[in-house]
């Protein structure tokens, strides 16, 4: 019987913990003698957080778009070229924290027609302010885009738990139990886990989505993991890799949220930079991006989620830009632009 690679799926809210849970769950991997290789997707056009891998690991970027909709018709390809080149013993994949989780499924059960793959985990990582928040006001199609997200799981990381209290993580558990009772839940920092869940991983037979309820809130057309405005709810089965449904799927689950990549001409004053990312709208949920600090002429890699900015020093493997991302709901692009401009020009 041909082997079939083990494929994890990493979901999750923009900022939410993706990337600090691949590198853990790496190192896990690589620590234990294993082949573990990457497939990474981001809506913008240039891919930040593979600086963070390390070199060794073998990676796929896929860029401008999403797994789950405009591009998913490439990720079977990608992944067989990954199993052909490097023989990996496993493939994490890192969706864009926009994507819908049911297409993401599908695009990976699309692949294995090509390729001899299984989803063996579908790993949805929450950060705990930016649910609480959404909770707190129980509406908008983030929130429900998270609950989907959510839904879709079979484990569940309550991540940044160190930002709220214990009284809400009490409730975010409830709230998330009600969501998806079937998945297994961990309240984590940074991602940090136990070596039970990845062992467990391996023991988990092929993945296969539990989508019975449909959420209850007040609607503004977006169908429980499934694209906006269409309300034909489908129940899923891996074995099914032809549902008529799905053909011809364009899906835009992301289409609410927007990017603005930003090329630096040059040097940023760190401090003023600094300030101005404190100062951005609340509809900014996540920019991330690398700039040469005018003060040092160090390369400085900044991610900012969810209200909380980090500031690393990093050696970029390869050619960098310096740019920076900015992905959020509603916000004006040229305002941002003009803004950035003004703030950081000296
Ligand atoms: N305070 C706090 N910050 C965290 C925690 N986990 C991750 N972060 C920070 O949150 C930011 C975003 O983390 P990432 O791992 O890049 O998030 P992501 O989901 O990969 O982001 P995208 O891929 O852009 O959607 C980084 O600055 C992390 O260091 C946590 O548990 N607590």
């Amino acid at each position: 019987m041909i082997k079939k690679v083990p494929v994890l799926v990493l979901s999750g809210f923009l900022g939410s913990g993706k990337t600090t849970l691949l590198q853990k769950m790496l190192n896990a991997f690589v620590a234990k003698g294993m082949r573990p290789a990457v497939i990474m997707n981001e809506v913008g056009d240039v891919n930040l957080d593979g600086q963070l891998l390390e070199e060794r690991i073998p990676m796929r970027e896929m860029l401008s778009g999403c797994i789950c909709c405009t591009i998913r018709g490439d990720l079977g390809l990608e992944i067989k070229q990954l199993v052909e080149d490097w023989s990996p013993d496993l493939i994490m994949i890192e969706a864009t924290g926009v994507a819908n989780p049911m297409e993401i499924f599908d695009g990976v059960t699309e692949a294995a027609l090509l390729v001899h793959i299984e989803i063996k985990a579908m790993i949805t990582v929450i950060d705990a302010a930016h649910f609480m928040h959404w909770h707190q006001k129980g509406t908008g199609r983030t929130y429900r885009l998270m609950q989907d997200q959510i839904r879709c799981a079979s484990i569940l990381l309550i991540n940044k738990s160190d930002l709220i209290s214990t009284a809400e993580l009490d409730e975010m558990k409830q709230r998330i139990q009600t969501i998806n009772p079937a998945a297994v839940m961990h309240s984590t920092v940074y991602c940090e886990v136990d070596h039970s869940l990845i062992e467990g991983v391996f023991q988990a037979h092929e993945f296969v989505p539990i989508v019975e309820g449909q959420h209850h809130d007040e609607d503004d057309g977006y169908d429980t993991c499934d694209h906006p405005h269409d309300h034909d709810h489908h129940h899923h089965n891996h074995h099914d890799h032809s549902d008529p449904k799905h053909e011809g799927h364009h899906t835009h689950s992301y289409d609410h949220v927007m990017v603005y990549t930003h090329y630096f001409q040059q040097p940023v004053e760190s401090k003023r930079f600094e300030q101005f990312v404190s100062q951005l709208p609340d509809r900014v949920y996540r920019a991330k991006g690398v700039f040469t600090s005018a003060e040092t002429g160090e390369r400085m890699l900044f991610q900012f989620a969810f209200r909380q900015l980090e500031l690393i020093r990093i050696n970029p493997q390869g050619k960098v830009h310096d740019v920076a991302v900015f992905m959020g709901e509603q916000f004006s692009q040229n305002e941002l632009k003009r803004e950035l401009e003004q703030s950081i020009t000296y």
